[in-house]
């Protein structure tokens, strides 16, 4: 099939599209992939590094409140939407995919006004403001969290598939990659996140409990987010215990997880997929800055499971998050009860689901 894939702006869009694609690759069933994204976004490096060919529009996102900037926002929306058109005249695909950011409202509408085949792909619990535009356009609207569903009016258009970044990972194995960012292989590891472009307070909690980590019988490989890493390396003192390692970013997130006891990050929903895949215990902190606080409802689907728990940001000081990751790490049998919680929640045949879907919609409308 031929497939244009659009999503765009952070890792949690873009993820399951690259995974979903990759399925799609690994089953022979692609002849031809475009991915249409913008060039502020994190798309552009990530796909193009994944050598999947890549077309930029300009668009940029709607500001709540009303204001002149709506103004330029409209004019590049409906120019988006013209190159879009081109875009899809061009490439003539047998199908166009959205995974959510600004970008894939331009690129899925402008597929429907041409009566191609168009599908949707909503990671969160609360959908984000674009799918929920796209939905009454789109012919199939993929989900992933059980409550997305009642906020989509045409029910028949709902499918339940999970996310795809789940099956990419699920059937990962521990391997030695820790090792090569010179952490032990025989210590239990903590990994500490906050999303695809990391999260300042939770940097700055982590920043104070670093110290005491020297003494623990764990090690703490800590990810700060790219636009981050400068600043907390200026507020941390110059010796790191041995058992602390930081970077900006990890490049292969699912070469690393498969070797990680616990998670603490935020409750983006591509995060959740990966964890739930592989039932990996968290311990989140929702972004209160997004949209409809959905973050806080994505974490709260697994702490109702006992598969994670959950420190409101409002709540976060480093002693706080000392005491709950001392109180998982000492106790390997709540840890392993509440991986078991988590695997069970894991939807690890998600692209093949969303594939089907796929291949449903092109044959009827041939
Ligand atoms: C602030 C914001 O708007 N966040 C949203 C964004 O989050 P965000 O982009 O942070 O998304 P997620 O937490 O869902 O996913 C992050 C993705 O980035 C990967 N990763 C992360 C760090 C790293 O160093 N390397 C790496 O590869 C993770 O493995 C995961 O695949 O999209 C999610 C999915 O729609 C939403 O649920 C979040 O609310």
């Amino acid at each position: 099939m031929r497939v244009i894939v659009s999503g765009g702006g952070t890792g949690g869009h873009i993820y399951p599209a690259l995974a979903l694609i990759k399925r799609l690759q690994a089953r022979h069933l692609l002849e031809s992939i475009l991915y249409v994204g913008t060039k502020t976004g994190l798309e552009q490096k990530i796909i193009t590094q994944a050598q999947i060919p890549f077309e930029v529009i300009d668009i940029q996102g709607f500001k709540r409140k009303l204001t002149w900037e709506n103004v330029t926002t409209v004019k590049l929306f409906l120019q988006s939407i013209s190159r879009a058109r081109k875009i899809i005249q061009k490439f003539q695909p047998d199908i166009v995919v959205g995974t959510g950011g600004y970008v894939s409202s331009a690129v899925v509408y402008a597929a429907h006004r041409q009566k191609i085949p168009t599908i949707i792909h909503e990671q969160n619990s609360i959908a984000g403001l674009t799918n929920k535009f796209l939905g009454h356009f789109v012919d199939k609207i993929a989900y992933a969290f059980p409550e997305a569903a009642t906020q989509f009016s045409e029910k028949k258009k709902l499918v339940f598939t999970g996310n795809p970044r789940a099956q990419e990972v699920a059937h990962l194995k521990p391997n030695k990659r820790l090792q090569e960012i010179g952490l032990r292989s025989d210590l239990a590891t903590v990994l500490i996140f906050g999303g695809s472009r990391g999260a300042a307070p939770i940097n700055r909690a982590v920043i104070q409990l670093i110290p005491q980590v020297a003494r623990l019988s764990y090690q703490v490989l800590f990810v700060t987010g790219k636009v981050h890493y400068e600043k907390v390396q200026k507020q941390l003192s110059s010796t790191l215990p041995a058992n602390v390692r930081i970077l900006p970013y990890i490049d292969d997130m699912p070469a690393i997880l498969p070797d990680v006891a616990l998670v603490v990050g935020r409750s983006g929903a591509t995060s959740i997929a990966e964890l739930t895949a592989l039932g990996i215990p968290a311990i989140f902190i929702p972004s209160p800055y997004v949209t409809h606080d959905h973050q806080t409802k994505n974490a709260q689907a697994l702490v109702e499971q006992h598969a994670a728990v959950m420190i409101p940001e409002s709540e976060l000081t480093a002693t706080r998050l000392l005491q709950q990751i001392n109180q998982l790490m000492i106790q390997p049998q709540l840890l392993a009860k509440m991986q078991q919680r988590s695997q069970k929640i894991g939807v690890v045949d998600a692209s093949d689901r969303m594939i089907k879907v796929m291949l449903e919609l092109i044959a009827k409308a041939k």
